[in-house]
């Protein structure tokens, strides 16, 4: 039998900026992944303080932008690489209107970090009204930090590549299979679904799509946003995405999505550009736009962090630290996060 701190199942960013902390704070553990094409692995990577619907800000936002930067200059340290992409988001205005909005709201104190104050015009796209730029807002290097995380589990012998079976599970002994553990963290997101202790959390699943590309003319390292946003991943290759869709959860492609998809990018970009794939996966949302963590209701060693909804990097981050602490040194979660507000 082998004693170990924690066990995570999943494999996503809320799994991934968990074992960061238990990376930190020099904790032994081992994830459970599934492999599988999920949301975090096919999601854009943008990192975005606003709403770019109403150029509001997102729920702690600076904080949340401050604790990513931090997180990904201590992943650095061992896996060698920064993996935030200095290349802000500028989002196409679509009228007259939307262009008074952010005129008006760039000069609100709380808003004045996150609005460009001036207007820019590009030639790559079709933006009559010109484009605002999203101050501190930036990107993942999705692909490369998947990748290299996962190599530095394998190397420091913290990853099986294995679905994590719920049947095998004693939650009264602490023991899965050959391990003795203190903790499991479940960060399994839509599929927590299959988690008999956790099974009931009222996750509501949202279908993204998104396209990769190649376009005939090249976007010079710029992210543009319109309906979705499109920026360049590789030499030639462009991301577009993602889609929205509560609605049709068949696990296949929509083409209604990719119509859509299609209309949208045609809509900025007139040049000529073909589809190489489409992905789609499902974002765990949920109602009151809040994640959920914290400890199961009768197994005090069970843990839950999930309902990262759209926000997969900024949240996951932010609130992997927050269950560390809780687990660790009792500090209280966000009465607003926790998932006690559903068992009540
Ligand atoms: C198209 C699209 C674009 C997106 N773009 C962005 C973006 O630009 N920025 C942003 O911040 N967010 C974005 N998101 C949202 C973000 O991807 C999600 O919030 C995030 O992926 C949720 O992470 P998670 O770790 O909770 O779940 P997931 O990403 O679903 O990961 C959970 C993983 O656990 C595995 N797993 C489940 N059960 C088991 C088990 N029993 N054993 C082993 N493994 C298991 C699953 O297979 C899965 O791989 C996007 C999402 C989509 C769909």
């Amino acid at each position: 039998m082998k004693e170990i701190d924690y066990i995570i199942v999943g494999d996503g960013y809320a799994a991934l900026f968990f074992a960061h902390q238990l990376i930190l704070n020099k904790k032994s553990f081992v994830v459970f992944s599934s492999g599988e094409k999920s949301a975090s692995h096919i999601s854009a990577g943008i990192i975005n303080p606003l709403v770019l619907k109403r150029f509001t800000r997102f729920w702690l936002a600076q904080e949340q932008l401050d604790a990513l930067r931090k997180t990904l200059k201590e992943i650095e340290t061992y896996t060698g690489e920064n993996y935030w992409i200095n290349e802000p988001i500028h989002r196409i205005l679509h009228d007259e209107m939307e262009r008074d909005v952010w005129t008006k709201k760039c000069k609100r104190e709380d808003l004045k970090p996150f609005l460009s104050s001036d207007f820019k015009s590009f030639d790559e796209v079709k933006n009559s009204f010109g484009t605002g730029c999203v101050l501190q807002s930036g990107r993942l290097n999705v692909q490369a930090f998947f990748a290299d995380f996962f190599s530095y589990l394998k190397e420091i012998n913290a990853i099986n590549f294995e679905y994590f079976k719920y049947e095998e599970l004693d939650a009264e002994e602490n023991i899965y299979q050959n391990f003795k553990f203190n903790h499991i963290v479940f960060a399994e997101g839509m599929a927590v679904r299959n988690n008999p202790y956790f099974k009931n959390i009222p996750l509501i699943p949202n279908k993204g799509h998104q396209l990769n590309l190649k376009l005939s003319e090249n976007l010079d390292n710029k992210t543009f946003k319109k309906k979705y946003f499109l920026f360049p991943t590789s030499e030639n290759r462009f991301y577009y995405g993602g889609t929205h869709d509560r609605d049709h959860l068949e696990n296949e492609i929509n083409e209604d999505s990719v119509k859509d998809l299609k209309k949208s990018l045609e809509d900025f970009y007139e040049k000529d550009y073909e589809i190489s794939s489409v992905y789609y996966a499902f974002r765990p949302t949920v109602g009151d736009r809040r994640p959920i963590l914290g400890r199961h209701s009768s197994h005090e060693n069970l843990f839950v962090l999930n309902g990262l909804g759209a926000r997969g990097i900024l949240n996951g981050n932010y609130f992997a630290k927050d269950l560390f602490d809780f687990i660790e040194t009792g500090k209280p979660l966000l009465e607003e996060v926790d998932v006690k507000r559903f068992l009540k």
